[in-house]
């Protein structure tokens, strides 16, 4: 099918958005977040979410998650309009959402516990991802005992747990130092490399984005619509010291700069009101 949707090709992607167009009423007044929304993500690529801070990414994140429900427009993954949550589209928040009264070990077992899984099937799922997320040694601690980078990674093992296609990680990374954030990044290369899951990762940081996508979806400040798809065509691992990797950060900053002063000029006028 001919269409000029940014992502649009001929397999059916994992997401498909159309017409997304999402409104807020907040004391009396309509807050339009995001409007005219189109966007195709393909099965097992990765996509970034960009833009300044109030520009629509959760908005959009929790849409395709079927948190919020857009009040006009379709999403649609993995064949099926979303409507509500669904196992197929695991989400990741910055503040891990762990259980802090169970170990390393039952967090990361808990989904499987959920579904049905049998002692067996979840001790050789849990054991593997543990090993793979390098956690085997921390199994049995709590929540409170580990680092932020740490937290994070059980939180990334307990969504890998559920087999679900496509990850949804809202700026999964954003509370953590610089050097563990890298470490998280890398390693999320690596299990995507490994799984191919199809990952929607929402951001602030323009060099994580140019680090981690296929594709930057820079997007304008409110109303959010999509400004400009980058795509990254740079072999990884990515180096931020090369001349194409900062070719590419002048461009995409000098996209977000534009928006960030417009949301700089907005809260100028909102004071002035
Ligand atoms: N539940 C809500 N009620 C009212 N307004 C909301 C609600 N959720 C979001 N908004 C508004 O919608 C706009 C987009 O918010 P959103 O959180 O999606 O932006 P964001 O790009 O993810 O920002 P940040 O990087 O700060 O998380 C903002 O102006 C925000 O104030």
């Amino acid at each position: 099918m001919a269409t000029d949707v940014p992502g649009a090709g001929a397999a059916e992607p994992a997401i498909r958005i159309r017409g997304v167009r999402k409104a807020f009423a907040t004391g009396g007044r309509e807050v339009l977040a995001l409007d005219g929304i189109d966007l195709d993500v393909a099965a097992g690529e990765l996509v970034c979410l960009l833009g300044p801070s109030g520009c629509g990414k959760s908005t959009l994140l929790n849409a395709i998650a079927g948190f919020s429900p857009p009040t006009r427009g379709t999403v649609v993954a993995n064949g099926r309009p979303v409507t509500a949550p669904g196992p197929d589209r695991a989400m990741v928040f910055q503040e891990y959402a762990l259980f802090p009264w169970m170990t390393v070990e039952r967090n990361v077992a808990f989904g499987l516990e959920m579904a049905g899984a049998t002692r067996q099937e979840i001790r050789a799922k849990v054991d593997a991802l543990l090993a793979k997320l390098n956690l085997s040694d921390f199994r049995d601690r709590f929540p409170k005992d580990l680092s932020g980078g740490m937290r994070q990674r059980v939180a990334i093992a307990r969504v890998l747990a559920i087999d679900a296609p496509m990850l949804l990680m809202d700026e999964p990374f954003g509370a953590l130092d610089a050097l563990t954030r890298r470490n998280l990044q890398d390693e999320l290369l690596r299990i995507w490399a490994e799984l191919r899951r199809t990952i929607v990762f929402v951001t602030h940081g323009i060099e994580e984005s140019i680090y981690l996508a296929d594709r930057v979806v820079v997007m304008t400040y409110r109303p959010g619509t999509v400004k400009r798809i980058v795509p990254v065509a740079l072999p990884r691992p990515r180096d931020p010291a090369s001349a194409e990797f900062n070719a590419l950060k002048r461009e995409v900053s000098a996209l977000v700069m534009e928006e960030q002063l417009r949301h700089e000029a907005a809260e100028g006028r909102a004071t002035a009101d």
